[in-house]
């Protein structure tokens, strides 16, 4: 096989004069094998327990726990025991964990797509790895306040009709595949470069009610159409599995949007920015895009935590400019 096309020779080019470069891609190797498990556990339907089914405990989002979200959760915990990763910190646990002194700390969403788990539709794990230091190590509840631009590497993978991992160390974005058969991933399609324009957009439009007036404009504006200001019909797709939509995205562009709103709990939207919107706004801007809350650079936010949340804008460059000249004006 050539090694040029392998998750490993990617891996491994990408470690020469990285910061924490073997490290990280020791990590993301890892990581592969427990995609593989999680995939093979929803390909078999699980292993005699309903994966959708409740576990009679919330997470720190407050959304109830499935049998699916623990399974990914251990699968890709023990790979962070396998790997130099010192700190873990996932959706799934209270606190970040501290595995000892190696030079990482993991952020993890380990199951995202959840309320679409018994729906046979793509669901994925999104991961963010920074520098853990002595200084992080001193001062735990340190290491999960850095922003974006730290981290050394983000990716995510998609359990969907194709095992997919897409993934950047900084230096561009790359899809690869699992191959049937031979049990590695290889490099998939051309690098995603996503177009400056968008022609479609992803929203819960459920929610259209609770939004502030510029976003509600916005969108009022995006479905006017070529009749409207915008000059230009747009379609709509929302999957309601972020790495789905944000799949879509990278391939031929768009628009996808959670913004804060006036439910309780929801004013800085649901997704959560260590292991959410970071890693994906990396892999965003890596392929040509751009990631936002609305008005400014995803990447240039300090979180205040591990579980913080922050409404998030990501997708084709111009749509995400047109999207904060209407929340700056109106929101
Ligand atoms: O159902 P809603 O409110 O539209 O939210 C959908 C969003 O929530 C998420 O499912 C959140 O992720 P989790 O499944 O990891 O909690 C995203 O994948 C998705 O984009
Ligand atoms: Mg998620
Ligand atoms: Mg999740």
């Amino acid at each position: 096989m050539d090694t040029e096309k392998t998750l490993e020779g990617f891996l491994r080019d990408g470690a020469e004069n990285r910061p924490e470069g073997k490290a990280v891609a020791a990590t993301i190797l890892a990581f592969a094998d427990a995609a593989v498990i999680v995939q093979e556990t929803i390909a078999r339907g699980g292993s005699g327990d309903d994966l959708a089914a409740a576990q009679n405990h919330q997470n720190a989002g407050g959304d109830m726990q499935k049998e699916l979200d623990v399974v990914a959760d251990r699968a890709f915990l023990d790979a962070a025991k396998r790997s130099p990763v010192g700190f873990y910190g996932s959706e799934e646990q209270d606190e970040a964990v501290q595995l000892g002194d190696g030079p990482l700390a993991l952020a993890i969403d380990p199951l995202d797509g959840s309320s679409n788990i018994e729906t046979n539709v793509s669901i994925g794990t999104i991961f963010s790895l920074l520098p853990a230091t002595d200084a992080h190590r001193a001062d735990p509840s340190s290491v999960f306040r850095q922003p974006g631009t730290n981290q050394l590497a983000a990716g995510f993978f998609i359990y969907g009709p194709q095992l997919l991992l897409v993934v950047t160390l900084g230096a561009g974005t790359r899809v690869f595949i699992r191959a049937p058969g031979s049990g590695g991933f290889v490099a998939f399609g051309p690098a995603p470069a996503i177009p400056t324009e968008a022609k479609e957009y992803a929203v819960n439009v459920s929610n259209r009610r609770h939004w502030a007036t510029g976003m509600r404009r916005y969108v009022d504006d995006l479905d006017a159409g070529a009749e409207g200001p915008r000059g230009h019909d747009f379609g709509m797709r929302y999957v309601g599995s972020m790495v789905a939509d944000a799949y879509r995205i990278f391939r031929r562009g768009g628009m996808f949007l959670y913004p804060g709103d006036t439910r309780k709990g929801y004013e800085r939207g649901r997704l959560r920015q260590l292991y959410e919107t970071n890693p994906m706004a990396f892999c965003i801007e890596q392929a040509g895009g751009a990631a936002s809350d609305g008005t400014g650079r995803m990447l240039d936010i300090v979180p205040d935590g591990l579980h913080a949340r922050t409404p998030f804008a990501f997708g084709s460059k111009a749509e995400i400019e047109a999207l904060a000249g209407y929340l700056g004006k109106d929101a």
